[in-house]
């Protein structure tokens, strides 16, 4: 593997890469960045959690002019969270250097974007909608981009953001370099890079290995009723650092935050319905480890860098695998292991064999864990935590009040009251989830993954665009433009 001095970068950013605790390069970066440093345009895929960000963050932080300063290069992503995730991996690489990075999304007030926008960045990190809204006003001028990222251009397109995309590239100078990242490419992403993009070059893993192998891959057969206790069951055992839950659903979602938390898991909801500021502070709160459990839509899925996050769980079975590659890939990132366990209803099994067929990995079948099992997972944490404290030795103070106590009672039933108070004891409070009906495999879904498109997924063929789509406006491009910036304050899911 190449260490990054000897990519021949600037020496500033050779060193916050070291201070990122960055050793080599992964390799992904190692295959594009020589690639992307000489400004051709790139194609670049690779599981989820491989580095990606800095493959391209890299290339754009060296290229960019410090004297200049007018926005240089241009990263689009799918969702706000994202936009800040990435604009916060550019600005922690270029730390040393002269150079910028703000991210803009929709949601946030105008204003304070075009204010910040004044103090001229030279790079810029938006969703498009918004990015599309300051094209319109001119507070973002498109003469000197010279680079473009599409980051997660499949999402986007998933996203209807497809003409978005379209106008932005088609606005932004002609002689740019232009790079796309994803972790899968389906179809349509190739029309784009055929329309948009200069003989790239493609890096990219075999489909083989489209997930990475430090992610342990499980599954459970259970009808739907069953699937909330044996959620808090596994909880229970795993006691995961950090767990992310998918729901179907922003319904389903916030009922199940509600019924876990009923239950005593610190839990709480994250999908599109609620307002930016909700987000912020439960990706917050999550990220610090105030709550534990993370329930959230597949808005949560795309390119979130959460350290910590030891466990995915899909309560219900993701619509594709494209969305399983990006789900399960919430753990197990930069070389850590991790845990993904998908839950699926009898009638889901197809859905789920579709699954393992396109990602070419066979998902552990696993039995129910029963409600003694999770009690034992729950005794175990009381232990370690007692055996913690030892260790620390801090338990002096306690002394003469243990010794107080023992005089009146057995040890053994002493320790066993207090095991008792320090258990969480498996918990039956009744809680309201209303029934998901259970995923129906598509006949196209089949044919589509037969006629062996190399996508890992089916969602970006056309019947599929049709359906997520924003209600398409059947003029061309600039009639939807203008009806599109009404829109811009929720179109991100
Ligand atoms: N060379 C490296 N050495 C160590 N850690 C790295 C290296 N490159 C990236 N990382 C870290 O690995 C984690 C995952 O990186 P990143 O978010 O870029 O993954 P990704 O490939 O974009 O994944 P996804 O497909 O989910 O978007 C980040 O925390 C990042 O800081
Ligand atoms: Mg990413």
């Amino acid at each position: 593997m190449t260490t990054f001095s000897e990519f021949g970068l600037h020496h500033q950013i050779v060193r916050a890469l070291g201070d990122m605790g960055f050793e080599e390069a992964s390799p992904i970066q190692d295959q594009t960045i020589p690639i992307a440093l000489k400004g051709k345009d790139l194609i670049g895929q690779a599981q989820t959690g491989t580095g990606k960000t800095a493959a391209f963050g890299i290339p754009l932080l060296e290229r960019v002019d410090v004297e200049e300063e007018h926005i240089q290069a241009v990263v689009l992503a799918p969702t706000r969270e994202l936009a800040v995730q990435v604009a916060e991996e550019i600005n922690r690489i270029a730390q040393y250097l002269d150079v910028r990075a703000l991210p803009i999304y929709g949601g946030q007030d105008i204003d304070r974007q075009i204010r910040a926008l004044k103090k001229r960045p030279q790079i810029i990190v938006a969703t498009p909608g918004r990015f599309m809204d300051h094209m319109r006003r001119k507070t973002i001028r498109l003469q000197h981009i010279k680079m473009v990222v599409l980051d997660e251009a499949d999402e986007m397109l998933n996203m209807g953001f497809i003409d978005d995309i379209k106008m932005i590239l088609q606005e932004i100078p002609d002689e740019r370099q232009t790079l796309l990242f994803s972790a899968t490419m389906p179809k349509p992403i190739k029309e784009i890079a055929q329309k948009f993009m200069k003989e790239p070059a493609i890096v990219s893993i075999k489909p083989k290995e489209v997930t990475v192998p430090n992610i342990a891959q499980q599954y459970m057969e259970m009808p739907e009723k069953q699937k909330f206790d044996v959620l808090c069951r596994l909880l229970d055992i795993h006691s995961p650092e950090l767990a992310i839950i998918f729901g179907r659903t922003k319904r389903r979602v916030d009922e199940l935050s509600e019924a876990l938390n009923k239950r005593g898991y610190a839990a709480e909801g994250l999908h599109g319905d609620l307002n930016q500021a909700k987000r912020d502070t439960v990706l917050r709160r999550f990220k610090e480890g105030t709550i534990e459990v993370l329930v959230a839509t597949d808005v949560a899925a795309r390119g979130l860098d959460i350290s910590g996050v030891t466990h995915v769980y899909n309560f219900d079975i993701p619509q594709d695998s494209e969305s399983y590659v990006h789900r399960i890939g919430r753990t197990g990132r930069a070389g850590k292991t991790g845990m993904a366990i998908t839950f699926v209803t009898p009638r889901e099994i197809d859905h789920l064999k579709m699954i393992e067929k396109v990602t070419n990995r066979k998902m552990e079948r696993k039995p129910i864990p029963t409600r003694s099992e999770a009690l034992e997972g729950q005794q175990r944490i009381t232990i370690d935590k007692i055996m913690g404290i030892i260790e620390d030795g801090q338990y002096h103070t306690y002394k003469t009040l243990a010794e107080q106590l023992l005089d009146e009672t057995d040890s053994v039933t002493l320790l066993s009251a207090a095991l008792k108070l320090l258990t969480k004891e498996p918990d039956s409070t009744p809680v309201k989830l209303t029934e998901e009906a259970p995923l129906r495999m598509k006949k196209r879904k089949i044919e589509v993954d037969r006629k062996g498109d190399r996508g890992y997924s089916n969602r970006g063929s056309k019947g599929d665009q049709r359906n997520r789509r924003k209600p398409a406006g059947s003029g061309g491009m600039r009639s939807n433009r203008k009806k599109e910036s009404s829109h811009t304050g929720n179109r991100y899911t």
